[in-house]
C-alpha cells in the first residue's frame, strides 16, 4: 500500500506532555511550623532553613528525603569548537568519558565523598566511545559510573555558520534527558545533579543564555577551560556571529537550543524537568548546567520551583543567570570545572536541611524551655 503523502507522523516526547505540580505550600508550611519548634533560637539555622522549606515545598513531604543522590553528567561535543574557542582540543570530550567510566575523575572522587551514584549519557559525542576494558561500571559509590549511550548526533555543527542542530534533533536530546533522568527517579534516585562534559560548551551556554535573554555577550563570554584574552575575543566573536547567522526567536527555547545550543545542554534542559515533574529538586552545576536549567524554565516556568542552586562559578555569566533564576548559590570555591562536581558538593548540605527537619528534637521532646514570649 502507497503511504498517503498528506499523513506526517509526529513524534511526540514525553517531556512535551509533562505535567508539572505546584510546589506544597501545605508541606512548606509544616516544616516552617516544625522548624520553629525545634530545639533552636528561631531562624537560627539560617539559609538552611530556607532550603529546607523549599524542599518540603518541591516534594511535597514535611519530611522530604534526599537520598539516594545522583549525578547525572550528559557529554556531547560542538562543531564551534574547531574554531578555537577552547583551551584543550575537543577529544578530550571522550577521553573524559572514559576517565568518568573508569572513576577517575573529579565527578567521581567527589561522588564518591558524598556517596552519591554516577550516571554517564553520551548524548553527542564526536566518536564512538568503546567502554569495553574501563572495568565495572555499575554507578554504586566505589566504582564508575552507569553508561548510557544516546547519541542523537556526533557532535553539534558549527553554529557560526549555520544552526547547531536541527529542531527533531534538539527535541531527541531533550528526550534523552527527560527518560535518562526519569530510569534515576525509577530507580529511586530522590536529588538529581546536573553535570556535563563538553570542550567548546562554554561558547554554546553563552550564546543560549544571550539569546534567551538579550544580555550582552560580552557579560556572558568567561575564559571556559583557561584561554588567554586573544581567545576570547574570538570566543565572543563566535557568539555574536551564531547569534547573527541563526536569529534564534528568544519565545521559543527549543529553537535557541537547536540554533546555539548543545546536544548536552538540549539534554540537561529535558532532565530538568523530569526532576521537576516527579518533584524531585534537581541541583545546578556550574555555568553550563545553570544555562540549560534558564531554557528548561523558558520552556515550562512550572519547572523553576524545583531548582536549586549549588555554587557559583567563576564564570561571569553564571551569577547573571542564577540572579534571573531568583536562586541564591549554596558557595563560591571559585570552581569552573563542570562534570556536576560543584552539584555533588552541594549535596551533603541538602541533606542536611533534609535531615534538620527530620531528626531534631522539638523544645518539647527535649525538655528544653522555649524563648519567653
Ligand atoms: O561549570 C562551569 O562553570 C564550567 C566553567 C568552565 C569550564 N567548564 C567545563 O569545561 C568545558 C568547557 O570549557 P570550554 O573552554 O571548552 O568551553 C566543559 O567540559 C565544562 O564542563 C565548566
Ligand atoms: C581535562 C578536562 C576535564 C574537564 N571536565 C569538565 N570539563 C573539562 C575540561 C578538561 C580540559
Amino acid at each position: 500500500m502507497d503511504e498517503d503523502p498528506f499523513c506526517e507522523v509526529i513524534e511526540l516526547y514525553s517531556w512535551m506532555s509533562r505535567e508539572i505540580p505546584l510546589p506544597s505550600e501545605k508541606s512548606a508550611e509544616a516544616a516552617r511550623r516544625r522548624l520553629d519548634r525545634l530545639t533552636k533560637p528561631q531562624g537560627s539555622l539560617g539559609r538552611l532553613e530556607g532550603l529546607a522549606v523549599e524542599l518540603a515545598a518541591a516534594t511535597g513531604e514535611e519530611r522530604p528525603k534526599v537520598r539516594p543522590a545522583g549525578v547525572l553528567v550528559m557529554a556531547g561535543d560542538h562543531g564551534v569548537a574547531a574554531g578555537g574557542v577552547s583551551a584543550y582540543p575537543p577529544e578530550v570530550t571522550a577521553q573524559m568519558v572514559l576517565n568518568f567510566l573508569r572513576g577517575g575523575a573529579a565527578v567521581n572522587v567527589l561522588s564518591r565523598v558524598a556517596g552519591a551514584a554516577v550516571w554517564v549519557v553520551d548524548v553527542g559525542v564526536g566518536v564512538e566511545i568503546n567502554p569495553a576494558g574501563v572495568g565495572s561500571t555499575t554507578g554504586a559509590a566505589g566504582s564508575g559510573a552507569v553508561f548510557r549511550v544516546r547519541k542523537v548526533r556526533p557532535g553539534t555543527a558549527d553554529m557560526t555558520r549555520g544552526p547547531a542542530m536541527s529542531r527533531e534533533e534538539a527535541e531527541r536530546a531533550l528526550d534523552v534527558g527527560w527518560s535518562v533522568a526519569i530510569e534515576m527517579i525509577d530507580s529511586g534516585i530522590r536529588l538529581l545533579a546536573l553535570g556535563e562534559m563538553g570542550i567548546g560548551n562554554t561558547t554554546a551556554a553563552a550564546a543560549v543564555a544571550a539569546a534567551l535573554t538579550g544580555w550582552p555577550e560580552g557579560d556572558l563570554v568567561g575564559l571556559g577551560t583557561g584561554i588567554d584574552p586573544v581567545r576570547r575575543q574570538k570566543k565572543l566573536q563566535a557568539v555574536r556571529r551564531a547569534l547573527a547567522v541563526n536569529r534564534p526567536d528568544p519565545s521559543d527555547a527549543v529553537d535557541v537550543l537547536s540554533k546555539v545550543g548543545g546536544l548536552e545542554i538540549a539534554g540537561l534542559a529535558g532532565a530538568a524537568l523530569a526532576g521537576a515533574a516527579r518533584r524531585v529538586p534537581v541541583l545546578m552545576d556550574g555555568f553550563i548546567a545553570s544555562a540549560a536549567v534558564l531554557a528548561a524554565v523558558h520552556i515550562d516556568s512550572r519547572a523553576l520551583p524545583y531548582m536549586f542552586a549549588s555554587h557559583r562559578s567563576v564564570e561571569p555569566g553564571h551569577g547573571r543567570i542564577l540572579r534571573w533564576l531568583g536562586r541564591e548559590p549554596l558557595f563560591d570555591l571559585d570552581l569552573r570545572l563542570g562534570e556536576g562536581t560543584g552539584a555533588v558538593l552541594a549535596m551533603p548540605m541538602m541533606e542536611a536541611a533534609a535531615r534538620i527537619l527530620d531528626e531534631m528534637a522539638t523544645f518539647e521532646e527535649a525538655g528544653v524551655s522555649d524563648a519567653e514570649a
